[in-house]
């Protein structure tokens, strides 16, 4: 097993140290003494395992932060929401890549889910297939784009994103068509608004062309080892470790810091 699959691999972060550390800067930020700064997480690839679960040293130290931390990614609305409630923080999350902005009980969307649908109906049309099984849970919540497994024809669905006038995406989990100007990004500029934070102000973690335009608008930004190129590109740092390991190690690192 490589040590990143080892959740207790001592070369990456203990999570009860930096679950504590994360306790004691809460407590220095109640008094209005410390520097730790608000975060923007993607999920899959940066808050997982490379087996896809979620890595469970998340449950520890994500409750504790001391400032807002938004889960910011390509999967349908329901699972950042699952995930925030379930790791027992704020629901303060961007779904399907910027489409859908849920933050402390307001709810925005972004896109023109309608193109999207005749997107998809011409690709079911000229024989594609999405992908999934007949429960469809990747696209049955989905509001404003859509989504297909990798063993979809990605070269029809990125001729038909082009006739759409959409965008095509490749997560590294999934290939999406979202409607062009629509990101993790911009939402995250909704986010702050509302927190009344500025998003110049976050730290962001991610491994995929989705999260760049999120890497745009952050202060600090850092693509994973599994990260692809464009996430790679668009990012101030690109870590050595990969997955939840490397996302560990950059919030104890801005623990160590503030
Ligand atoms: O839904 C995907 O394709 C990827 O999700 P992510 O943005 O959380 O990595
Ligand atoms: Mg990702």
């Amino acid at each position: 097993m490589p040590p990143s699959e080892t959740p207790d691999d001592p070369d990456t972060p203990d999570a009860s140290v930096v679950a504590a550390d994360a306790a004691n800067a809460a407590d220095a930020a109640d008094t209005g003494g410390t520097d730790v700064p608000p975060l923007a997480l993607d999920v899959d690839g940066t808050l997982t395992t490379p087996a896809h679960t979620v890595d469970p040293r998340i449950f520890e130290v994500l409750p504790r932060w001391p400032a807002p931390v938004v889960i910011a990614t390509g999967k349908a609305f329901p699972y950042p929401v699952a995930l925030c409630h379930f790791v027992g923080i704020p629901e303060r999350v961007v779904a399907e890549n910027g489409g859908v902005v849920c933050v402390d009980g307001t709810v925005r969307f972004e896109g023109d889910p309608e193109r999207v649908r005749e997107a998809v109906a011409a690709f079911e049309e000229r024989g594609g297939d999405l992908g999934w099984d007949g429960a469809n849970t990747a696209n049955r919540w989905r509001e404003t784009e859509a989504a297909a497994r990798q063993t979809a024809d990605e070269t029809l669905l990125r001729e038909i994103a082009e006739k759409f006038d959409l965008d095509f995406l490749d997560t590294q989990y999934a290939y999406h068509l979202k409607s062009r100007g629509v990101s993790k990004g911009r939402a995250l500029l909704t986010v702050a608004d509302v927190l009344d934070v500025d998003a110049g102000s976050f730290v962001a973690v991610g491994d995929s062309e989705n999260d760049a335009e999120l890497f745009q608008v952050v202060g600090e930004a850092y693509a994973l080892s599994n990260a692809d190129e464009v996430a790679k590109g668009a990012a101030d740092h690109v870590l050595e470790e990969g997955f939840a390991d490397g996302t560990m190690a950059v919030l104890s690192d801005l623990l160590n810091r503030a």
